[in-house]
């Protein structure tokens, strides 16, 4: 007798572990805290346990500058190397971008730098950039100098904040500097507001971090 229509198909693993990204000397910023600033910025909150973004996530926040509503359109991008080629669809059609390095993480000041090259060659032409050095608050482990990031920035002429998504330092500063530079592209004055996505001029009014 014959078994009909019975098939042994290998069993497939529908997970698995997520594997450690291979190292790269070019693009080495998971963990510096962008969710976190953002979770600051827009909740006003902090969790210790944030877990690391996966692809990229989307939030909103509308706020008052001068006379005007600006709502942000905020896209956190995922840090991992292997998310890295999705960075151009959320920076492309952006009017700023804030890059984020960890204080703690002289590496991670290194990569801050390619991606402004990036930035450069493939991004908007008059994209408003952010350089904001987070974890302040970790001062007594600091690798990277304050002044030496604030020369690099000026030197490209972009904002510069050192920031702590942990103890509420500059976050609400970094947007409002950023509202300031983006010019208004609305022209009806009934409707004021006009949004940005993350990922140049005077410095920024900022209250000292650590
Ligand atoms: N001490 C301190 N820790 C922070 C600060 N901001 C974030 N962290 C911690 O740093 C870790 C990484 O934070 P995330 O916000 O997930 O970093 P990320 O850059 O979004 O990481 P990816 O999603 O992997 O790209 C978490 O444990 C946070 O709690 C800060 O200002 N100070």
């Amino acid at each position: 007798m014959q078994a009909a229509g019975v098939s042994v198909i290998p069993v497939r693993r529908l997970w698995r572990p997520p594997r450690p990204d291979p190292p790269s000397a070019h693009f080495r910023d998971t963990g510096v805290g962008k969710s976190s600033i953002v979770w600051r910025f827009v909740e006003d909150s902090f969790d210790p346990n944030i877990n690391p973004t996966i692809g990229a996530s989307f939030m909103t926040k509308t706020v008052q500058y001068q006379n005007e509503l600006h709502k942000f359109l905020i896209w956190d991008t995922a840090g991992q190397e292997r998310f890295r080629a999705l960075a151009p669809m959320y920076y492309r059609g952006s009017a700023a971008a804030i890059i984020v390095y960890d204080i703690t993480k002289e590496e991670t000041f290194a990569t801050l730098k390619n991606w402004v090259k990036e930035l450069r060659q493939h991004g908007p032409p008059n994209i408003v950039v952010a350089i904001a050095g987070n974890k302040c608050d970790l001062n007594d482990v600091r690798e990277v100098m304050e002044k030496d990031a604030k020369d690099y920035a000026d030197s490209i002429h972009a904002i510069f904040v050192e920031t702590s998504a942990k103890n509420a330092i500059n976050i609400n500063e970094l947007f409002i500097e950023i509202s300031r530079r983006i010019p208004s592209t609305d022209t009806n004055p009934q409707s004021s507001s006009k949004g940005f996505k993350l990922r140049r001029q005077p410095s920024v009014t900022k209250r000292s971090c650590c």
